[in-house]
C-alpha cells in the first residue's frame, strides 16, 4: 500500500492525495482511474492445466492408480504399465481442463454479482458534491467514501469522520472479532485504527473516508491472502468416505490374488501384472472428472437460466442436500421497502404526533451518523414528514446496530434542555419506559394487537433532560415516557409465496427466524401460506440470566419433525445458533438471508443464500447469490444441486456394483481355471472402455422421482447396495464362465484361451452395458422414455463389447472372433441377469 499518505492529519492525507472533504470532480476520477487501473486486486494466480494435472496426481484413486503403475512397471510388465499410466493420465488431463471451463465460468459469472460504493463526486470544481452509487472497481486513490452498516470496505481508506464504526477485518487477519476503528486527527496518530483495509465488513456504525489505495496497492492484495476453505460438505465426506473405503480394498486385492494364486494354482510372481489390473478395475478413476463437470455443467447452466450465482461450487451438492432452510423475513421474504401505515397514541387512536417524533429521530440519526443511506424504517418515516427534523438542532444519535433494537436521537429541547427521542421494538423500548407493570402489560399487548395485522411496529418514547457536553450513551436511555406506536405496511417479495411451495414439495422443511416481532412473522408466514406448527421468541440475555440457563439456546430447542417454526427477536447469534443446532441434530441447513444479521447465519449454514439486493456483506458471505428478485430460483437451484448430486450417485451405484462383480468373478475364475480369465491388458481395455462409457453421467438427466426427496449419500447404505449388486453381477459373470465351460466340456478342457477370453470380454461390457441402463433408471426406460445420455453410452458400450474381439484391435490383444452358438447363450444370460437386477431393484425399492 502507499504508506506515506496515511500519516498525518486528515487534512494533511487529503492533500498529500490531492482530495479534499468534497471529494474529486468527475473528470479528475476519470483520469486517476486513467492512470491507476481498475480496483481490482491482482488477478489470483491460476495454475496452469499441468500444475492442475499434476495436482489431480494427489486424488486417492489416481495415486493408488499410478503406484499400481510403477509397480507393473517394475517387474517390466511393460504393456499393464502403459496402459495404467495412460488412464492416469487421461483423468488428470480431463479433471484439469474442467476445472479450468468451471473456474473461468465462475468468475465471469462472479461479475454478475459485483459490488458498488457510495463515493462523493462533483460534476465540477464548484458543484456540491454528491452521493454516488459507483461500482467499486472504479473507485480512484483520492474519492471520498461513504460506510455503513453491511458495506465492505472497496478500498485500503483513511477515516475522516466516524460514528461508532466497528469492522470485522477477518479476510486480512484472520480474526473474526469485530474492531472499533475510529477517524483521528492528529499529526501522529494510530494508523491502524483511523485505517480501514479492504475487503473489511462494516459490523455497525458509520464513516466518511478517503481512499488511500486501490487495486494491487492495497494492503489485501499485498497479503496475497485467499479466503480459508471452508469444510467440505456432507456430500463431499461421503464421496471421500466411498473413495477410502474402495481404496482400502484395492490396495488389498493384488496381494489377495497372489496368496490364492500360489496356494490353489501354484503361481509365482508372474500372477502380479493380472493382480495389479484386477485392483485397477476396481477403481472409480472417473470420478473426480465426472463431480468437477456435473458441478460446472450444472452452475452454468443455472446462471444462464436462472440468473443464479454459485460461488462456491461446492455447494451446489449441499443446495441437493439440504431439507432444512432457514430464511430470514424482512428484506427476503418481504421487500423491506415499509410504508407507513399508521401513527397511535397510547390509547390506540391515531395520533399524527407520534410519526413526527419518530421521523425527526430519524432525520437525526441519519444526519449524524453520516451513513450512506438510510435504514429502510427511517427512510419510510421520512418519506412523510421530511421537513419536520430541521426544526431542531441535533446533539447526539445512538443508532440501531446488531443485538440493539432501537435508536435514540437527541436534540435541544426548550431552554437549557435536551430531548431524547427514542423509537424501536416495543418490548426494548417499553422495558426503558417509565410505567406500571399493568400499563406496560396493557401497552405490550396494543403492540402485538397492531403486529398481529402483519404490519411492523416501532414503539417511540420521549425524555426530556437538562443539557450536558457528556457524551449520551445507551445508559441514558430509561426513565422515558411512552408516546405510541407507528407501525408500517411491508408488501410480500414476489415469488415469495410461491418459491416456499416449491420448496415444501420438495421435502425442504422451511423455518423463519427474524429479528421482528413475533406476531408479525406469524401472519407474514401465514400471508405466505405457511401455517406456523410454532412460534417461539428467542430469550434475551437477560431472560437466560434470570433462568440460570448455562448454555444459551436462542429459541434452538428440537424442533418439531414436521411444519414451519417461526423464531421471532432473533439477534444475529441467534439465528447462527439455530443454525447449527438443527446441523448438530443432524439436518442439512441452508440459510437464506440479506442483512448485516444474518451474516453470522449464512456462515454457520451448509449453504449460505443471498438475494442480489442482500447487503454487500451478506452476498460476500453467501455460497449462493439470486441475481434476480425472483425468489423461485431457490427451488430451481436446489433441483440443480439434486440433479448433479445424483448424477454422481448414479455413476458411483453403476461403476462400483460392475467393478465390484467384475473383480469376484475374476478372482474365483483365476482360480478355478488353469490360465488367467483375461489378460491384464485386456482388463485394462475394457476398463479404458467403460470408463469412457460413464462420462456420459454428467450429462444425463435423473427422474423425476430422484429429485424429489434431498439428495443424500449414506456410505453404509451405499456400500450395502454395490455389494449386493456386485454380487449378482459376479454371479452373471459366472454364469457365462459356466456356459462356456459347459459348452467346452469342463474348466480343465477349456485349452483355447483366446475364446475364453474374448467371450469374457464382449460379457463384460454387455453386463456394463445392462447395468448402467438398470442401476440408474430402469423404471424410465420401461415407459418408454428417450434413451438420453447414458443410454446412447451403453448402446456404443455393448457395439464395442461385440465389435472388438472379431477386429485387428481385437487380435492385437489377444482376442479372437467368437463362434455365433456362444452369442445365443450370452443372450440367455443376460436376460437372466436383467430380470435378476429388475427384481432385486423393486425389492430395495431403487
Ligand atoms: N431504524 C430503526 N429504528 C428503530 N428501531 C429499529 C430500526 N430498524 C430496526 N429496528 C428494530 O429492530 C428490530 C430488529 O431489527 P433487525 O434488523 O434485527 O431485524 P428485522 O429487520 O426486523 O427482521 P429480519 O431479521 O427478518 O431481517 C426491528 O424489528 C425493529 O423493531
Amino acid at each position: 500500500m502507499a504508506s506515506e499518505p496515511v500519516t498525518g492529519t486528515s487534512l494533511q492525507v487529503l492533500r498529500r492525495l490531492d482530495s479534499g472533504p468534497r471529494g474529486l470532480t468527475d473528470a479528475e476520477a476519470a483520469a486517476r482511474l486513467a492512470a491507476h487501473g481498475d480496483n481490482v486486486p491482482p488477478r489470483p494466480h491460476t495454475p496452469s492445466v499441468l500444475r492442475r494435472a499434476l495436482r489431480g496426481l494427489r486424488e486417492p484413486f489416481t495415486a493408488v492408480l499410478l503406484t499400481l503403475g510403477l509397480v507393473s512397471a517394475f517387474v517390466a510388465s511393460w504393456g499393464t504399465a502403459t496402459v495404467i499410466l495412460a488412464l492416469v493420465a487421461v483423468s488428470c488431463a480431463l479433471r484439469a481442463t474442467g476445472e479450468r471451463r468451471a473456474d473461468r465460468s465462475l468468475a465471469a459469472l462472479r461479475e454478475l454479482v459485483a459490488g458498488t460504493a457510495t463515493v462523493l463526486r462533483r460534476t465540477d470544481d464548484n458543484a456540491v458534491p454528491r452521493a454516488h452509487e459507483v461500482p467499486v472497481t472504479d473507485l480512484v486513490p483520492g474519492d471520498v467514501v461513504r460506510l455503513g452498516p453491511g458495506d465492505l470496505v472497496p478500498a485500503d481508506v483513511r477515516l475522516l469522520r466516524s460514528r461508532g464504526l466497528t469492522v470485522r477485518q477477518d479476510a486480512l487477519t484472520g480474526e473474526s472479532a469485530p474492531v472499533p476503528k475510529a477517524a483521528a486527527d492528529l499529526p501522529e496518530p494510530d494508523t491502524d485504527s483511523c485505517l480501514c483495509f479492504q475487503g473489511s465488513a462494516v459490523v455497525a456504525g458509520s464513516a466518511t473516508a478517503v481512499v488511500v489505495a486501490t487495486g494491487p496497492h492495497t494492503r489485501y492484495a499485498a497479503a496475497g491472502r485467499t479466503p480459508q476453505p471452508r469444510e467440505p460438505s456432507a456430500f463431499d465426506r461421503s464421496v471421500h468416505g466411498i473413495a477410502w473405503a474402495l481404496v482400502r480394498f484395492m490396495l488389498l486385492t493384488p496381494p489377495l490374488v497372489l496368496m490364492a494364486g500360489a496356494a490353489v494354482r501354484g503361481r509365482g510372481l508372474e500372477t502380479l501384472p493380472f493382480a495389479v489390473s484386477v485392483a485397477v478395475g476396481l477403481t472409480p478413476e472417473m470420478l473426480p472428472v465426472i463431480v468437477t463437470t456435473c458441478l460446472a455443467r450444472s452452475a452454468a447452466l443455472l446462471a444462464r437460466t436462472r440468473r443464479v450465482v454459485v460461488r462456491r461450487l461446492p455447494a451446489l451438492h449441499d443446495l441437493g442436500a439440504i431439507d432444512v432452510l432457514c430464511v430470514d423475513k424482512t428484506g427476503t421474504l418481504t421487500l423491506d421497502r415499509p410504508v407507513v401505515a399508521r401513527s397511535l397514541g397510547p390509547d390506540g387512536r391515531d395520533d399524527p404526533e407520534v410519526l413526527r417524533w419518530a421521523a425527526v429521530s430519524a432525520w437525526w440519526t441519519l444526519q449524524l451518523t453520516e451513513l450512506p443511506a438510510p435504514d429502510a424504517l427511517d427512510e419510510a418515516l421520512l418519506d412523510l414528514a421530511e421537513a419536520v427534523g430541521e426544526q431542531y438542532d441535533g446533539i447526539a444519535a445512538l443508532p440501531v446496530a446488531p443485538g440493539r433494537r432501537l435508536a435514540t436521537a437527541v436534540v435541544a429541547g426548550r431552554l437549557g434542555h435536551h430531548l431524547l427521542i427514542t423509537k424501536g421494538a416495543a418490548e426494548d423500548v417499553l422495558e426503558r419506559c417509565e410505567l406500571s407493570a399493568t400499563e406496560r402489560q396493557r401497552l405490550l399487548a396494543l403492540a402485538a394487537r397492531e403486529a398481529a395485522t402483519g404490519h411492523r411496529v416501532l414503539a417511540v418514547a420521549t425524555a426530556d433532560r437538562p443539557s450536558r457536553t457528556r457524551p449520551y450513551t445507551p445508559a441514558d436511555e430509561r426513565a422515558l415516557a411512552f408516546r405510541g406506536l407507528v407501525t408500517f405496511h411491508d408488501e410480500l417479495a414476489p415469488g415469495a409465496a410461491e418459491s416456499l411451495r416449491t420448496l415444501t414439495d420438495l421435502g425442504v422443511q422451511v423455518h423463519i427466524l427474524t429479528g421482528d416481532h413475533p406476531a408479525t412473522a406469524t401472519r407474514v408466514c401465514r400471508e405466505l401460506g405457511l401455517d406456523p406448527a410454532e412460534t417461539r421468541t428467542a430469550p434475551t440475555d437477560s431472560d437466560e440470566a434470570r433462568s440460570g440457563a448455562g448454555t444459551r439456546g436462542g429459541g434452538a430447542g428440537p424442533f418439531p419433525g414436521g411444519g414451519t417454526v417461526v423464531v421471532a427477536r432473533c439477534t444475529p447469534e441467534d439465528k447462527a445458533r439455530v443454525v447449527s443446532g438443527l446441523r448438530a441434530a443432524g439436518h442439512t441447513v441452508g440459510f437464506l438471508g440479506d442483512g448485516v444479521n444474518d451474516v453470522a447465519a449464512l456462515l454457520a449454514a451448509d449453504v449460505g443464500i443471498a438475494p442480489r439486493a442482500a447487503a454487500a456483506v451478506a452476498r460476500e458471505s453467501a455460497d449462493v447469490v439470486l441475481a434476480e428478485k425472483d425468489l423461485t430460483a431457490i427451488g430451481h437451484a436446489v433441483t440443480a444441486g439434486r440433479r448433479s448430486s445424483a448424477n454422481i450417485a448414479a455413476y458411483l451405484r453403476v461403476t462400483l456394483s460392475s467393478n465390484l462383480g467384475n473383480v469376484l468373478a475374476m478372482l474365483a475364475a483365476g482360480l478355478l481355471l488353469p490360465f488367467l480369465p483375461m489378460l491384464p491388458v485386456q482388463v485394462l481395455a475394457q476398463n479404458l472402455c467403460f470408463d469412457a462409457a460413464q462420462l456420459a453421467f454428467a450429462h444425463d438427466r435423473p427422474a423425476p422421482v430422484e429429485l424429489r426427496r434431498p439428495t443424500v449419500l449414506r456410505p453404509p447404505a451405499f456400500l450395502r447396495f454395490i455389494t449386493g449388486f456386485g454380487m449378482l453381477n459376479a454371479v452373471a459373470d459366472l454364469a457365462t464362465f459356466g456356459v462356456l465351460a459347459l459348452a467346452l466340456d469342463g474348466p480343465d478342457a477349456l485349452d483355447d484361451q483366446a475364446v475364453f477370453h474374448s467371450a469374457w470380454f464382449t460379457e463384460n461390457l454387455l453386463t456394463q452395458a445392462l447395468v448402467m441402463l438398470l442401476l440408474r433408471d430402469g423404471r424410465r426406460l420401461a415407459r418408454g422414455g428417450r434413451p438420453g445420455p447414458v443410454g446412447w453410452a451403453a448402446a456404443l458400450l455393448a457395439a464395442v463389447g461385440l465389435a472388438v474381439p472379431p477386429s485387428p484391435l481385437g487380435a492385437a490383444l489377444g482376442m479372437t472372433a467368437l463362434p455365433p452358438a456362444y452369442h445365443l447363450l450370452l443372450a440367455a444370460v443376460l436376460g437372466l441377469y436383467a430380470l435378476a437386477l429388475t427384481v432385486a431393484k423393486v425389492r430395495r425399492g431403487v
